[in-house]
């Protein structure tokens, strides 16, 4: 499946002259030093890629397992700082690591975050952060306790694309919001049969894996998540032929009220959408897509989770039916003068992360960095808010909660 990310990631940096660009990358004297655990295979894309152009991040190393597939990793993404770790432990305990990428099975991600962050480093952790809501408090419980900066990788919400959505959104131009939907679908067969997402001891299933769709209906239906109350009303999931307890797919339905607002949201996430008569590829199931009904207007996000790409969000005036196009490729309300076109949404997480690293050295605290005007962030309050839908949705699904 990484490899359609890695190909993306090829051609858009040919087409935008990245390599030129690596090259020109000046680090600075002390760059920050991150270890990763695990030789992931996102992590050319998610990690590798966006640390090439950031001139104060290197990777320091990584760890795997098997030293032999840490250095099969160092090579192939050509880090020339990095040292092969043969454990998880021996990186965390190395004084000359100062953050952490955690790209680990999902049911891993609390566990190695709570561990790094003990271990004195600052932790980007793959989505979704942790197996269920409880264990993000357990992880915002020990941030709070070390200091250290915790940011879930929740790249497609530090897109400028997705402020701008946020922005039109919340301008009241448009009315109130009335209802939201989300979807995302990986071809069948895109995925091997044991690949982690299928895993239920590893904390698989589309709902967990696919948790982009819950994070866009809930950013965009309520100025801030945090007190809104979660109603499920429908939560249908498509279970695994192997193991009953993983959701290949799930469609769910769901109301966000705050105050007197509710907004109606619809997610289908599929992790294996059927080919037509076994042939044809059901593109508009693949598509990503965020639609958002408020009473004046229609505005829908296509390709959300990769604005960087390419997106297009259009706003349709419901009485006259006349469509105005927007697109946002930089700057934006969040990230105020930051950006280059090329910038990938792993490149601005990676701004994000470094910018909220270097401010805690600095003196703020985890909290204080969330609330920067400076930077764009995703709140632990904020991640911990969009896993206990989840939760409640495999709850309504009749399935067990993650652990
Ligand atoms: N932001 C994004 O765009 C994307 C995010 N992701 C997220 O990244 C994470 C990793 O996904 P992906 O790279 O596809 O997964 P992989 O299976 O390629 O990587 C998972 C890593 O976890 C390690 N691991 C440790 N324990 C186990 C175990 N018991 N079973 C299997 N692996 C184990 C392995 O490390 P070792 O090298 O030590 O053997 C492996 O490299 C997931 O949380 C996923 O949600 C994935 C794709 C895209
Ligand atoms: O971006 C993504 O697309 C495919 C998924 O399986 C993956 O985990 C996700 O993060």
């Amino acid at each position: 499946m990484s490899w359609i990310l890695d190909l993306m990631h090829g051609a858009h940096n040919w087409y935008h002259g990245v390599p030129k660009i690596v090259a020109s990358t000046k680090k600075t004297d002390c760059p920050l030093r991150l270890g990763v655990l695990g030789a992931a295979a996102i992590n050319p894309g998610a990690i590798s890629d966006p640390v090439s152009t950031h001139p104060d991040i290197i990777i320091a190393g990584i760890a795997a397992r098997s030293r032999a597939k840490a250095e099969t990793q160092i090579k192939q993404c050509n880090l020339q700082h990095a040292k092969a770790y043969d454990s998880y432990d021996a990186l965390l305990g190395d004084p000359c690591i100062d953050a952490v990428y955690n790209p680990l099975p999902n049911g891993l991600h609390a566990e190695w975050t709570i561990k790094a962050m003990r271990a004195g480093k600052h932790v980007l952790v793959e989505k979704p952060i942790a197996s269920n809501a409880e264990q993000v408090r357990e992880i915002k419980k020990v941030a709070d306790e070390t200091g250290k900066v915790v940011l879930e990788a929740f790249h497609w919400r530090l897109h400028p694309a997705a402020h701008l959505v946020k922005s039109l959104v919340q301008s009241g131009k448009y009315g109130k919001v009335l209802e939201i939907s989300a979807q995302m679908g990986l071809p069948a067969g895109a995925l091997a049969k044991d690949d982690i997402r299928f895993k239920y001891d590893l904390v698989g299933g589309s709902s967990m894996d696919l948790t982009y769709a819950y994070s866009a209906v809930s950013y965009f239906a309520t100025p801030s998540l945090y007190g809104a109350e979660i109603k499920v009303l429908s939560a249908k999931p498509r279970l695994n032929a192997t193991d009953p307890n993983i959701d290949d797919a799930m469609d769910a339905s769901f109301t966000i009220r705050e105050g007197n607002d509710t907004v109606l949201c619809h997610t289908s996430v599929d992790l294996a959408v059927p080919w037509l008569f076994g042939v044809i590829p059901p593109i508009w199931k693949l598509t990503a897509t965020c639609d958002i009904e408020l009473e004046k207007a229609k505005i829908s996000f296509p390709n959300f989770p990769g604005a960087w790409l390419q997106h297009s969000i259009l706003v349709t005036d419901k009485a006259t039916g006349k469509v105005e196009k927007y697109s946002a490729y930089v700057d934006g309300p969040e990230w105020k003068n930051c950006g280059q076109r090329w910038w990938t949404t792993y490149r601005y997480q990676l701004e994000a992360f470094v910018k909220g690293v270097r401010a805690v050295q600095g003196g703020k605290t985890a909290d204080e960095v969330a609330k920067m005007d400076e930077i764009s962030w995703v709140s632990l309050v904020e991640s911990e808010a969009e896993v206990a839908i989840i939760d409640k949705v495999y709850e309504k699904a009749g399935l067990p909660r993650r652990r």
